[in-house]
């Protein structure tokens, strides 16, 4: 049923004024209405209200209410970042991130740093994370003023970021009272990591170069067949903490995928809590994030499925399983981008024991350590498998926690493209 708010909604905009259309547009997205408010959106665009162009653009991007196109939606931010908008520059530093619809080039880095001078807190929140990364200390203070200004600006991850940093003495004196009194006005703790060292990234200090936060070291192999690797260090504190932070509130029982009847349903094999990060919420922080993990793996973050954070209590355990999905599941989800060829998985925290994650076939357990992270190959390919084929002995298992609790994510990465931008 229409409200009386939403009809004077509408008759505002019938005469096509743009910020009626806009708002009109909005308060359907409230209702699910997406692909009416997808076509307010447009005219509004079109009549060139900025903020419109960057909600017509999202929903092009993520294909709400209308086909993708990321394209077009790059279209409509660069119109509205050419009217002076900052947002919009962020977005389209979001989109370039991933190498697809824009390139990875100098553009990336002013426009991150326009939404950062405009007060953006999601820009904000990825340049600070960025600048935490290196250890310079003028990149320390300037990663702490910009979680604090983004806190102020009511940045509920920011605000989290800021406590452990000032809890554990990161990148400042350490201030217990400060922490505390953050905690008092309701931001949640987060598992605690030590204070680590971020592995040096090849680059200056107090400068904001994209590129340099998706440097990736290669991995240590473990085993050669199986094929299993670790890379140490590859995500720095902030940046676990921005993924337990992110999950939290979204966690849920983890399914397991029927390979009968294709439906996912609760199974003992899996017994830990899980959170897929949806696209649509994924900001410019969580990109690189995803993008140095791929990169980790050696492979593009367009072909990785969505990322899944996941959390083990004690007795919780993931058995032995394979990751590469059933010809059923593949054909339900993007069967053109093939099986999951690779797995990139990266510890969040330390269990206070157990938590491994265990290769009978290799005969290696590899411990959990934050920003640690495990490639693995789920296929082999070879002279005979050109076009590669699944591989029983990449068999692994979380090995159930015995206290604490273990943090993860895991990102499947699959053959051949499987996101859009
Ligand atoms: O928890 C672990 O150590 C392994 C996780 C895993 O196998 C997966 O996410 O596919
Ligand atoms: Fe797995």
């Amino acid at each position: 049923m229409e409200d009386a708010g939403l009809a004077t909604l509408r008759a505002a905009a019938a005469s096509g004024d743009p910020e009626a259309l806009y708002r009109l547009g909005n308060a359907l997205v409230q209702r699910r209405e997406m692909e009416e408010a997808c076509a307010h959106h447009a005219r509004a665009a079109a009549a060139g209200h900025a903020p419109a162009q960057i909600e017509y653009a999202r929903m092009l991007l993520y294909g709400i209410g209308a086909e993708p196109a990321a394209g077009q939606a790059v279209h409509w931010l660069q119109r509205a970042e050419q009217a002076g908008n900052a947002v919009a520059a962020y977005y389209l530093a979001l989109v370039a991130i991933g190498g697809v619809a824009l390139p990875r080039d100098e553009a990336m880095n002013h426009r991150l740093q326009a939404a950062v001078r405009a007060g953006f807190p999601p820009a904000m929140r990825a340049a600070a994370i960025h600048f935490g990364r290196k250890p310079h200390p003028e990149d320390q203070r300037l990663c702490m003023r910009l979680l604090h200004d983004a806190a102020v600006r009511g940045d509920a991850s920011c605000a989290a970021l800021l406590a452990e940093r000032l809890a554990l003495g990161e990148g400042v004196p350490a201030d217990p009272s400060a922490a505390a009194r953050l905690r008092a006005a309701g931001v949640p703790a987060l598992p605690r990591l030590a204070a680590s060292t971020p592995r040096q990234m090849p680059c200056e200090a107090r400068t904001l170069e994209l590129r340099d936060a998706l440097f990736a070291p290669s991995p240590e192999t473990r085993s050669r067949r199986p094929y299993v690797a670790v890379v140490d260090d590859l995500l720095s504190a902030d940046e676990c903490r921005l993924l337990t932070a992110t999950a939290q509130p979204a966690l849920r029982k983890s399914m397991v995928n029927d390979p009968r009847t294709g439906e996912n349903v609760a199974n003992p094999i899996r017994t830990s809590s899980e959170a897929g990060i949806d696209p649509v919420s994924e900001d410019l922080a969580l990109r690189i994030v995803q993008v140095r993990l791929a990169a980790a793996a050696g492979v593009d973050l367009a072909n990785a499925e969505q990322l899944i954070v996941l959390r083990y209590a004690p007795g919780e355990e993931y058995r032995p399983h394979r990751d590469y999905i059933t010809p059923r599941a593949l054909e339900e989800d993007n069967p053109g981008a093939g099986n999951r060829t690779r797995t990139i998985c990266v510890y969040l925290n330390i269990p206070e024991a157990g938590g491994e994650t265990e290769f009978p076939m290799a005969g290696i357990r590899v411990a959990p350590k934050p920003g640690r992270a495990l490639v693995f190959d789920n296929m082999i390919f070879d002279d005979q498998h050109p076009d590669g084929q699944l591989d029983p002995d990449s068999l692994h298992a979380g090995l159930p926690v015995q206290r604490g609790e273990k943090w993860l994510a895991t990102l499947w990465l699959r053959q051949r493209r499987y996101r859009r931008f």
